[in-house]
């Protein structure tokens, strides 16, 4: 059997379970979805009133176009990227807000985004605005990241009194280096495109305006590639990335629902959604 057929059926179960998706735009709530010409899977943020903050249902919709396009044999390569404002400013803040560290820890909440990582096929994250937070998590767990000149990139979870924990102590520390991944995560302060760039956070910074057509380009220039050889490429430079990943990315999630056992969560999060300063109390 031809070994992209083989590739595809691989998956069966997950794939013939997912939405019918046809070239046409797909009917998703929270992301746009398109197939476009020369084997790319093209999947847009699309929660504007949110900066498209990653909401469950963001994550099921991302996660249901990501293994589509993965099972889909006339796909190579995947592109995501948000809006010119924002790529996403952080997991919804309004929607966790509530939550407690026993519901935190019983369901793994945000073991699930791991997922996204699991994605065979190359995924070119293209980043304009802010990428904050689980934002910011996300388009690390892409392959190859590319910014637009007003791109942002922060983890500022520190001002709601929380961590990052969607990986985020992991993948920066290893892509710019533990002093300045130390800086960000303890001041919440954002880094710029070029800054990115320059640390390797990126790799390449575009116009805003053309961001989308340079991911395009890139990823239809490795759809054009050999599909399974691409993927055992990806697989091997994972691998000298993620060496160890693995457990620092579960210590990371259980301090992460630990910091919803705290009252300086609550407040940061509530002072968010209310529109005011937050008032620390040490506990
Ligand atoms: C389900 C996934 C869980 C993953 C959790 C993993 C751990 C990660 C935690 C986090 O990611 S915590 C969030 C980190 N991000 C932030 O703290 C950024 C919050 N946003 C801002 O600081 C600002 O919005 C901004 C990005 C600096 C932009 O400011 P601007 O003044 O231009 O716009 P706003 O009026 O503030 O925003 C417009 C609109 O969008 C809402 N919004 C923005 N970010 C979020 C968010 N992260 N969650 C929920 N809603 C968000 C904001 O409230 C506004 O809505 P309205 O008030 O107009 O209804």
């Amino acid at each position: 059997m031809n070994i992209l057929k083989q590739l595809a059926l691989k998956r069966p179960s997950t794939a013939f379970t997912l939405r019918t998706f046809t070239t046409a735009a797909s009917t998703y709530e929270n992301i746009l979805t398109e197939k476009k010409e020369g084997g790319v899977g093209f999947i847009q943020l699309n929660r504007p009133k949110a900066l498209n903050a990653l909401c469950d249902g963001l994550y099921k919709d991302l996660h249901s176009a990501l293994q589509s396009f993965d099972a889909d044999p006339e796909i190579g390569a995947i592109v995501i990227t948000g809006s010119e404002k924002a790529f996403a400013a952080g997991a919804d803040i309004k929607e966790m807000k509530d939550k407690e560290y026993p519901q935190t820890y019983l369901i793994d909440m945000l073991s699930w985004w791991e997922n996204v990582g699991k994605t065979r096929k190359p995924i070119i994250g293209a980043v304009n605005g802010y990428a904050l937070g689980g934002g910011c998590e996300l388009a690390m767990m892409c392959d190859i990241l590319i910014a637009g000149k007003n791109a942002k990139f922060g983890q500022p979870e520190i001002n709601l009194g929380t961590i990052p924990g969607m990986g985020g102590s992991q993948r920066l520390t290893r892509a710019i280096g533990k002093s300045r991944a130390m800086e960000m995560i303890l001041t919440g302060e954002m880094m710029d495109a070029e800054e990115a760039a320059s640390r390797g956070l990126v790799s390449r910074v575009h116009p805003t305006e053309s961001l989308v057509d340079e991911a395009l380009k890139m990823a239809r220039k490795i759809a054009a590639q050999s599909r399974p050889i691409t993927i055992m490429a990806k697989d091997v430079v994972n691998q000298a990335f993620e060496t160890g990943l693995q457990d620092g990315l579960k210590f990371e999630r259980r301090v992460f629902h630990s910091t919803f056992a705290t009252n300086d969560r609550r407040e940061g999060m509530a002072a968010f959604a209310e529109k005011r300063k937050a008032n620390w109390t040490q506990n």
